[in-house]
């Protein structure tokens, strides 16, 4: 039996919203403001984890401060990742433009951290991809800077947009490389006894 209807997404991330709208849920938005700084030595995956975690629990405690109803919180985080090395996202068209040459030709992880967060406890998912690049010339790293789509986007491109002409193989989760991983979101949702998929007015 489903008993919860609503909850609230820890993102200011466009992105985010669409996926989470895709499988139906009835959703809050409300802006963590988390400090995005990697610690030394830590691991991608620890890393990602522990911001999703940080970004649901922020608005969790936030509901609490404010005196509004709990409900379920969902964060999220997402890193392009190269060998071991973080690509965050670019601060600067020198930046991303270097970012896509160490991407050019190679394969890397985008790795999207998930994290649920109610009163009692705080559950977790991530998916890891692999993303193939073919190779992108520097003049053409430039002008995909032009475009305006990298300046938000981990690693400096967006998959979903002109960035997909970039992209020559994936292999694990599409949406996980958008910014949330549908297929494991749904399940940590369910885990919670989160309704999804909306009932249609005419079916209802
Ligand atoms: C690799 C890749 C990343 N991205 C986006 C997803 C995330 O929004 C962003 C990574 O930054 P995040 O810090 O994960 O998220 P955010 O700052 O955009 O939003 P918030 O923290 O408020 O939830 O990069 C794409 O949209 N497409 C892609 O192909």
């Amino acid at each position: 039996m489903v008993s919860i209807d609503r909850v609230y997404l820890a993102s200011s991330s466009p992105r985010r919203r669409e996926l989470l709208h895709q499988i139906g849920v009835n959703f809050t938005v409300m802006h963590a403001d988390v400090d995005e700084s990697v610690g030394e030595g830590e691991a991608p995956l620890d890393y990602v984890c522990r911001l999703a975690q940080a970004k649901a629990e922020a608005v969790l405690a936030r509901l609490q401060v404010e005196g509004l109803q709990s409900c379920p919180v969902l964060g999220a985080d997402t890193s392009v990742v190269l060998g071991q090395q973080i690509l965050g996202k670019p601060e600067n068209e020198e930046h991303a433009v270097a970012m896509l040459m160490m991407l050019s030709g190679k394969t890397h992880q985008v790795i999207t951290a998930v994290a649920l967060a109610e009163e009692e406890q705080t559950r977790m998912v991530h998916s890891i991809t692999d993303v193939s690049f073919r190779e992108i010339s520097e003049q053409e790293a430039h002008n995909y800077w032009l475009s305006g789509e990298p300046a938000d986007k981990a690693g400096g491109y967006g998959i979903q947009g002109f960035g997909a002409i970039l992209v020559e193989r994936l292999s694990g989760s599409y949406s996980g490389v958008v910014g949330l991983p549908l297929y494991e979101t749904a399940n940590l949702l369910k885990q919670a006894d989160v309704r999804l998929w909306k009932r249609s007015e005419k079916t209802a």
